[in-house]
């Protein structure tokens, strides 16, 4: 089995104020090329555990490693292009002064990727083109497009930089149910295609089995379960994760082939 790639250790995050933490000793293992989802109820910390492996809060205890290296120092360079982020709401995490092309350069003009803007240009309009948008429509302001269309900008502007690691909170629930299955299959598509390590929270274990081979739950802070999401939607362990599977009005016809 390969090295992890990224990993968190016995993570625990008190937020001030708090009678609980947010994370309790959360351990938490991403192996190069694989897809790990992280399900749970609302407040169970899937988006604090997220907000850790992204590098952009702290644990109050315990250690996140990127490549084998404490992340200790915060985010150095090589992590901030290799990890990558798709945040739940386009409408928001989009600068709406901003064409889309500056939006789809952003990280590479701060990561100093790309030499000249020919070059960042260049790959604007290859990125566009992968999440099945036009090179032209980079002229265009984020208002101009659907709910969709804005969630493809932010996976370009997250895919700019090459990432190896594509890290997605939520990504398809601020969208219409009409296009939710047009995002899951463009991340299926993207995720197989440049062998991208996804790691993604949703609350809904349905949109986790058809693009997670992993699943790790999580309640209260804690992880109640993990396996192959085959094995914990088909034979849960927990009475948790027969609950959340209980919620779900009908399982993807797909759950028993490998995602
Ligand atoms: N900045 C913060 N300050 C105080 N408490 C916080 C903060 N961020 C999260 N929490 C608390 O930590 C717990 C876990 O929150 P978190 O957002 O990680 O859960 P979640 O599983 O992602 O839920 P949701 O699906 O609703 O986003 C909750 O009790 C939440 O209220």
């Amino acid at each position: 089995m390969s090295d992890p790639i990224l990993s968190g250790h016995q993570l625990t995050r008190w937020f001030p104020g708090r009678t609980h933490p947010a994370l309790d000793g959360v351990d938490v293992t991403v192996r190069p090329g694989t897809s790990l989802g992280i399900v749970g109820e609302s407040g169970a910390g899937k988006s604090t555990l997220l907000r850790q492996l992204l590098g952009v809060d702290r644990p109050t205890s315990g250690e996140i490693r990127f490549a084998g290296q404490p992340l200790d120092r915060g985010r150095h360079r090589a992590f901030r292009r290799q990890v990558q982020v798709v945040f739940q709401d386009p409408r928001s995490s989009l600068n709406p002064r901003m064409s889309v092309a500056s939006i789809v350069a952003e990280p590479l003009r701060s990561l100093r990727i790309g030499t000249d803007r020919a070059a960042r240009a260049e790959r604007v309009a290859e990125v566009l083109t992968a999440v099945g948008l036009r090179p032209e429509d980079g002229r265009r302001y984020p208002h101009e497009f659907s709910g969709g269309q804005r969630q493809r900008i932010a996976i370009a502007r997250a895919l700019a930089p090459a990432p190896r690691i594509l890290l997605a909170d939520e990504p398809v629930s601020a969208l219409d149910v009409s296009v939710r299955l047009q995002i899951i299959d463009l991340l299926k598509d993207l995720v197989d295609r440049l062998g991208l390590t996804l790691v993604l929270v949703s609350h809904d274990l349905a949109i986790v089995s058809q693009l997670c081979q992993e699943v790790l739950v999580m309640r209260h802070g804690r992880v109640v379960e993990r396996g192959p999401t085959v094995d914990v939607l088909t034979n849960p362990a927990a009475e948790y994760t027969r609950a959340l599977l209980a919620a779900i009005p009908q399982l993807p016809l797909d759950l028993m082939e490998e995602p």
